[in-house]
């Protein structure tokens, strides 16, 4: 089900509970869904998002592939043809995110958030490695870099109420 886009910080900076199994066919599949339907103008979301305080973050893997052509249509002159906008495939949900490595090096990067209004500087590491549970209640581990990688801290730091 679509759900409404929180924006109180009050409710934002709660720190999110480990989610259970039994989230798959609610908190999560919302949470697909709310990016899906928000999929031209956001790029990840975070269960908090939507005003549940569980670990629980979607994230849009196209997004990067979509900004690469975007910016060589830029280059090529075709500024305005490009289209940025996700059409909600490729998103990847996460249950219980946590980091098992990080990339010693990082990047100052501006980032903006559907939660909040504005643009503001993140650090973020070039890559991060995450175990986490699949909407199979499978465990993956996964190493993600560029774009899907800055996703996955923006939207694992709003799961520890951190925003930018
Ligand atoms: C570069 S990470 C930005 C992610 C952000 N979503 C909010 O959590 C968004 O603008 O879609």
């Amino acid at each position: 089900m679509v759900k409404e886009i929180i924006r109180d910080v009050n409710l934002l900076q709660i720190k999110a509970e480990d989610a259970v199994k039994e989230d798959i066919d609610g908190v999560a599949q919302d949470l697909l869904d709310t990016l899906q339907a928000n999929s031209h103008r956001c790029i990840g979301m975070a269960a908090n998002m939507i005003g549940i305080a569980k670990a629980i973050i979607a994230v849009d893997t196209q997004a990067e592939a979509r900004a690469m052509a975007a910016n060589a249509a830029q280059g090529a002159g075709m500024a305005g043809l490009a289209a940025t906008a996700g059409n909600g495939e490729g998103l990847l949900l996460m249950l219980n995110p946590r980091y098992t490595k990080k990339s010693p090096r990082t990047y100052s990067v501006k980032e903006g958030c559907l939660s909040l209004s504005g643009e503001r500087v993140a650090e973020r590491h070039q890559w991060v490695e995450v175990i986490y549970r699949d909407m199979q209640w499978q465990k993956r581990k996964q190493r993600f870099a560029g774009l899907t990688a800055e996703i996955i801290q923006h939207e694992m730091d709003h799961l520890a109420g951190i925003l930018i």
